[in-house]
């Protein structure tokens, strides 16, 4: 295979973004070490606005409209992306080229003075910006306080020091991946807290057009977790999910099946409905709409009908 003498990876320029940058760049310099392989840091929408939430400012594409850009004019290659971050549809002329490795996929519990979930006194304000973590969280402990966080992991992280949080819910694979581990105080039981659709997995995005770049990052791709996003991917465009809907899947692989947990709730954790399903490795998708069809058949689209609504 010839590989390019070039090769630009377009980024946002949060540290988490540079360091999942520089990991493709690495992974991609072992690969082909004749080709100089650069990052082109971007600062898109989504990190611009800080004051909404997101999911009343337009949502995920919002982190990835800008990098895509790149990659429409030539500017860029690739793009890199949290696999939580990209759209359920990708615009018109985008293809995902690879899903590398999972990290830990779990919810964290982030605190300074508590060390888990349970030991918090009725009335502490946790602070999370995703419907998915608040709805979950309050089925589980209706007497909390959610209140709105965002900014990138560091600024989080500040606000919590700060004392305005009694703790906040992240990511573990954000903090391992920024050497933050030991701020994590519990990682919380995928089971309890049902991750977001693709979380821990990065995805490598190109212009559809660029056939001649597929072979060349089809060795970044890791096709146990490309299984497991996909299948939870399929469940959220079933339901038409996005980060405006309390939902989450979280899919793992045994031997050639895939096994898999989803749920849809109201956003206050009042009504959640969680089903899980077994299904091929090779047909991801598919065991994904199958379990969005049997949360249907319980009333999810009774409940997303209802927050469409609010
Ligand atoms: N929504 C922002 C975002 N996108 C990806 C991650 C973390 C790492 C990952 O899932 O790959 C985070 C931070 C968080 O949710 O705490």
């Amino acid at each position: 295979m010839n590989a390019p003498k070039k090769l630009v990876i377009a980024s946002r320029e949060s540290a988490l973004a540079m360091w999942q940058a520089e990991h493709i760049q690495a992974c991609l310099q072992a690969l082909y070490p004749d080709t100089e392989v650069t990052i082109l840091g971007m600062t898109t929408t989504g990190d611009q606005i800080l004051d909404s939430p997101l999911a009343r400012i337009g949502g995920k594409g919002l982190f990835v409209k800008e990098l895509e850009q790149a990659l429409a004019d030539g500017r860029a290659d690739l793009a890199v992306h949290s696999m939580k971050d990209v759209p359920m549809h990708l615009p018109p002329g985008f293809a995902l080229a690879a899903i590398g490795e999972r990290e830990d996929p779990r919810d964290a519990f982030v605190s300074n003075d508590y060390p888990n979930l349970e030991s918090l006194p009725a009335g502490s304000i946790v602070g999370t910006s995703s419907l998915r973590r608040q709805s979950q969280l309050q089925a589980r402990f209706p007497g909390l306080k959610v209140e709105s966080l965002r900014g990138n992991l560091q600024t989080r992280l500040r606000k919590l020091d700060e004392g305005q949080y009694a703790a906040i819910i992240l990511a573990a694979a954000g903090l391992k991946r920024l050497g933050l581990e030991s701020r994590i105080r519990e990682a919380i039981d995928p089971d309890q807290s049902i991750p977001a659709v693709g979380q821990g997995a990065l995805g490598i995005e190109i212009n559809a057009e660029r056939h001649d770049l597929l072979d060349i990052l089809a060795p970044l791709n890791h096709a146990e977790t490309a299984a497991c996003v996909e299948a939870e991917r399929g469940m959220s465009r079933a339901l038409a999910g996005s980060c405006q809907v309390p939902l989450g899947a979280f899919a793992q692989q045994q031997g050639d099946t895939l096994h898999m947990t989803g749920f849809v709730a109201s956003i206050d954790g009042k009504e959640l409905l969680r089903e899980s399903a077994q299904g091929s490795a090779d047909q991801p998708e598919a065991l994904g709409q199958a379990l969005a069809a049997q949360l249907v058949a319980r009333g999810a689209d009774r409940i997303l009908a209802a927050l469409a609504h609010d």
